[in-house]
C-alpha cells in the first residue's frame, strides 16, 4: 500500500490489495493518525479494484467516536460519485468509518448487539494497521505535510544534548537544530530520517539474530537485551519506537523472561545508572536525595528491594532491572512519558551469600535489615516521594512475602500505590480463571462451583485467592462455599497446620472437608489433583517442574470436560511446567496459560494448543494509566476489581471457545486504554477521582465509557522527534 500527504490535511491511500477489511483498517490507521497529530485528516477513496461496492461501503460505513452509532444509514457522510472516480470522505479527526461484513446486519438494523465485540475487532485491526503502515516506513512524520509535533524545553547545549538519551536524536537532528542548539560539526554532516535510523537499528538487531544462530539460548537473549539497552541509553526516542512497533519480539527481551536473566549478571552488565538507588546507608538523606533526580515531574514509580525476584530468590540490588523492566512497559502499553518514569532501588542488603561473596557485587554487602530497621526505611522513602511528588503512582515490585502484604497495608490508605503481584497478579488470573468458565461452556455464576487448586501461597497465591472468594461471593451471595484449595511446599494447607501465616489462615480447608476427600493436612500435590479433580489447576509456586507429568496426567480425571492449567511462575524456568507437556500429558482439551512466553503447541492434525500469556503486564500499565489520570489519591478495591472485570471481557465468545484467555500482546495499547478506563471509571463511582492536569472530576464523570477510552487513549506519549526549543 502506498500512502502520500497531498495537502497538509489530506492523505491518500492507495492501496495494492483487494479486500475491503484492509482498506477498512487503513481507514482506521490514518484517523488514529489524525489523532495522534490532533488534526483531522481527510481520507480519499483509493481506485483499487475491490469485491465490492462503493455502495456497500457507504452502508456499513458507521461513525466510531468512542461509540457506534448504529443508524448508519441516517448519518452518510461520504460523498457519493461516480464509481470509477474516487471519492473524498471529509472526517471530523474523531470518526472513523469501518466495515465489518459479519455485523452489517446489526448496523444497518440499528442495533448493535455486539457492541463490544465489533468495537474490539475494529480497534485490533486499526492497531495491526498502524503498525503495519508504522512498520512499512511509508508513514513519513517528518513529510512536509503533516502538522509539526509539539516542542520539548531542552536546558541543555551542544554535546551535553547527544549525551542526553531523553533529548538525542543522533544523526536526526535538522540543520536548523543543530544550529540553534550549538550542535554544527559536532555530528557527521548528513541528515538521517528517524524511519532510516529505525531500519538501520533493525538491521543490525536482525544481524545480531543471524549471527547468534545456534547459540544456547541465555547467550542469544543477553546479546538481544544488551543491544536494545545501548539504544535505550543513547536514544530513548528511537528505542521506545522500536520496542512498541515490534512489542511482540521485544517484551520477553526487556521484560519476562530475559529481564530474570539480566537480574542474576546485573553486575556484570551493569554500565550506566538509570533510575534511582536509594540504600540502608542513605537513611536520614532521603528526602533530599529525591531531589537529585533531574525531572520536574514523576507519574509512575516501581520499586523494589530485590528480595523476591520472579521466581529466583533474593537478587539484592541487582533486582533494578525488574522496575526499568516494568516502566518500559508502562512506556510501550501505556504511553507513559519515559521523561516521568522513575525506576527505584531500594538496597538494604541482601542474605544472598553467594552475592555477599561476589567481590564485584555492586549493593550493599551486608544482611538485609529486618523488623523495625527495614520498615523505618521503607518509610523515609515513601515521605520522600510523596513529598516531591504526590501524585505520582508506586507501584511494589518483587518484595518478599513478608513485606509485601505488610507494606501493602501500610500504604494503600495514605499513598497511590499498589502491589503489582499481589494485586495485578489476582486480577490477570480471575479474568483467566472467569474465561475459563465461559471456555467450558458454563455461565459466568457457575464459577463459585469451580474446584481450583492453588499452588503456592505466597504473595502471588494468596492475591489470586483473596478475589476469587470475593469473585465467588459475588456471584453466589455471601453463604457460597467455594471449592478452592491451597497448597505450598509442605502440602495442601488445612486449619489442622500449626504456624500459619495470618495472609494464609483464612483459606485454609476446614479438616473434615478435606478428609470427607480422603486428604489431609499436608496431602502432596499430586493426591489432591487425584482426589479433587479440579476444573483448574493454577500454580505461582515459583518452582520449575512442579506440575510434573504425572500430575498433569491426574488432570486428565478432571471433572471438567476442559480443565485450565496455568503455570504462571516466571522465568521460563520456573514455570510449573511447559507447554508442550501440559498439552502432551494433560490432554489436548485444556486451556493453557504461563507467566512467560512459550511457543504454541503443534498437536499434530493442523491442530494447534494455544498458548496464553497469564501475566501481569495485561494489567498493571492500565491500573497504573487509569489511576493515574484519575488523580485519585488511594487505589481501592474496586478499582482493581473494575480492571480486572474489564480484562476478563475483553475476549469474544469466538476466542475464548479457541482457548484465547487473553488478547495478543500486540494489542497491548489498546488492552491498556480499556482497562485504564475502566479504572477511571471506577474511581468516579467511588468518589475518588480529583482529576489530572485540566480535566476534573466533574469532567471525567459526565464522560461515556467510550469517551473515557478515548480520553485514555489521548494521554498515552508516542515517541517521534519533537523541536528542541533551548531555554536557560
Ligand atoms: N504470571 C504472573 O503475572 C506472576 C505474577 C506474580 C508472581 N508470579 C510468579 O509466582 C511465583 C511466586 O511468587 P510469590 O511472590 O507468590 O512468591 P512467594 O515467595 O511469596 O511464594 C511462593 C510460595 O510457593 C510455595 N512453594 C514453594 N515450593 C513449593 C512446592 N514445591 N509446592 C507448592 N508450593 C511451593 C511457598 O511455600 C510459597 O508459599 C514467582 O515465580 C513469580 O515469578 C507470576
Ligand atoms: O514480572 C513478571 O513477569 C510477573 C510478575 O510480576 C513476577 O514477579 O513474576
Amino acid at each position: 500500500m502506498h500512502i502520500s500527504f497531498r495537502t497538509p490535511l489530506t492523505v491518500s491511500l492507495q492501496p495494492s490489495f483487494a479486500d475491503l477489511e484492509t482498506l477498512t483498517s487503513s481507514f482506521i490507521a490514518v484517523a488514529a493518525l489524525g489523532r495522534r497529530f490532533g488534526t483531522p485528516l481527510s481520507l480519499v477513496r483509493p481506485t483499487t479494484t475491490m469485491t465490492t461496492t462503493l455502495d456497500e461501503v457507504e452502508k456499513a460505513a458507521v461513525v466510531w467516536e468512542g461509540e457506534i452509532l448504529a443508524q448508519t444509514s441516517s448519518y452518510s457522510p461520504a460523498r457519493k460519485s461516480r464509481d470509477d472516480q474516487p471519492i473524498t470522505i471529509h472526517t471530523d479527526s474523531l470518526y472513523l468509518y469501518a466495515y465489518k461484513p459479519r455485523y452489517t446486519h446489526s448496523v444497518r438494523s440499528g442495533i448493535v448487539k455486539s457492541r463490544e465485540m465489533w468495537r474490539r475487532t475494529v480497534a485490533r485491526s486499526a492497531a495491526a494497521a498502524a503498525l503495519n503502515l508504522r512498520q512499512s516506513r511509508r508513514l513519513s512524520i517528518c513529510a512536509s505535510s503533516t502538522p509539526i509535533p509539539a516542542p520539548s524545553i531542552v536546558h541543555k547545549r551542544g554535546s551535553d544534548i547527544l549525551h542526553d538519551p531523553w533529548f538525542n536524536k543522533d544523526t536526526g537532528f535538522p540543520m536548523t537544530e543543530r544550529d540553534r542548539l550549538g550542535l554544527r560539526g559536532l555530528l557527521p554532516p548528513r541528515v538521517i530520517s528517524f524511519d532510516q535510523q529505525y531500519d538501520r537499528f533493525m538491521e543490525s538487531y536482525h544481524s545480531l539474530e543471524h549471527n547468534t544462530k545456534g547459540q544456547p539460548q541465555s547467550v542469544v537473549s543477553l546479546a538481544k537485551w544488551r543491544i536494545l539497552n545501548r539504544l535505550h541509553d543513547r536514544n530513548e526516542t528511537l528505542y521506545y519506537r522500536v520496542l512498541i512497533d515490534n512489542i511482540k519480539d521485544f517484551a520477553p527481551i526487556i521484560y519476562t523472561p530475559t529481564v530474570g536473566l539480566v537480574c542474576q549478571n546485573y553486575s556484570g552488565l551493569f554500565r550506566r545508572p538509570r533510575g534511582m538507588y536509594f540504600s540502608a546507608k542513605d537513611k536520614g538523606e532521603m528526602m533530599s536525595m529525591i531531589y537529585n533526580w533531574p525531572s520536574k515531574q514523576v507519574d509512575m514509580v516501581v520499586l523494589t528491594d530485590g528480595s523476591r525476584i520472579l521466581g529466583l530468590g533474593d537478587l539484592g540490588v541487582q533486582g533494578m532491572a525488574i522496575p526499568i523492566g516494568k516502566l518500559d512497559m508502562y512506556v510501550a502499553a501505556a504511553g507513559i512519558n519515559p521523561q516521568r518514569i522513575l525506576p527505584i532501588m531500594l538496597d538494604v542488603g541482601t542474605n544472598n551469600q553467594q552475592l555477599l561473596d561476589n567481590p564485584l557485587y555492586i549493593g550493599l554487602r551486608q544482611p538485609r535489615l529486618e523488623g523495625d530497621e527495614y520498615i523505618s526505611v521503607v518509610d523515609e522513602l515513601m515521605e520522600a516521594l510523596h513529598a516531591r511528588w504526590p501524585k505520582a503512582i508506586v507501584q511494589f515490585e518483587d518484595f518478599q512475602f513478608k513485606w509485601a502484604f505488610e507494606t501493602l497495608e501500610r500504604y494503600r490508605k495514605k499513598i497511590c500505590m499498589f502491589n503489582d503481584d499481589i494485586q495485578g497478579t489476582a486480577g490477570v488470573a480471575l479474568a483467566g480463571l472467569l474465561g475459563t468458565v465461559r471456555a467450558q461452556g458454563r455461565p459466568l455464576s457457575d464459577f463459585a462451583n469451580q474446584k481450583i487448586v492453588v499452588v503456592g501461597a505466597g504473595s502471588a497465591g494468596l492475591g489470586v485467592l483473596k478475589v476469587a472468594y470475593q469473585a465467588a461471593a459475588r456471584m453466589a451471595g455471601s453463604e457460597a462455599k467455594p471449592q478452592f484449595f491451597l497448597l505450598d511446599k509442605d502440602g495442601l494447607i488445612t486449619k489442622e497446620r500449626g504456624c500459619i501465616d495470618s495472609a494464609a489462615a483464612p483459606f485454609a480447608k476446614d479438616i473434615g472437608e478435606v478428609e470427607s476427600l480422603g486428604l489431609h493436612e499436608g496431602s502432596d500435590l499430586l493426591e489432591v489433583v487425584k482426589k479433587v479433580k479440579p476444573h483448574v489447576l493454577l500454580g505461582l509456586s515459583g518452582v520449575g517442574g512442579v506440575f510434573n507429568e504425572h500430575v498433569l496426567r491426574a488432570m486428565r480425571d478432571s471433572d471438567s470436560a476442559k480443565p485450565a492449567i496455568f503455570a504462571m511462575s516466571n522465568p521460563t524456568l520456573n514455570a510449573e511446567c511447559t507447554a508442550v507437556d501440559a498439552f502432551k500429558y494433560a490432554g489436548e482439551n485444556i486451556v493453557f496459560g504461563s507467566g512467560s512466553p512459550f511457543e504454541h503447541v503443534d498437536l499434530g492434525n493442523g491442530k494447534i494448543g494455544h498458548v496464553n500469556q497469564a501475566n501481569n503486564m495485561y494489567l498493571f500499565p492500565g491500573v497504573g494509566l487509569g489511576s493515574l489520570l484519575s488523580g485519585a489519591h488511594i487505589i481501592s478495591d474496586g478499582m482493581l476489581q473494575a480492571a480486572s472485570e474489564c480484562l476478563a471481557s475483553y475476549m469474544t465468545e469466538e476466542e475464548i471457545q479457541m482457548g484465547r484467555l487473553y488478547p495478543s500482546i500486540d494489542s497491548i495499547r489498546h488492552i491498556t486504554a480499556e482497562v485504564g478506563a475502566a479504572v477511571v471509571r471506577a474511581a468516579v463511582a467511588e468518589e475518588l477521582a480529583e482529576g489530572h492536569g485540566e480535566v476534573g472530576p466533574r469532567e471525567l464523570a459526565h464522560m461515556s465509557k467510550e469517551e473515557t477510552v478515548e480520553y485514555v487513549t489521548s494521554n498515552m506519549w508516542y515517541p517521534i522527534y519533537s523541536p528542541l526549543v533551548h531555554e536557560k
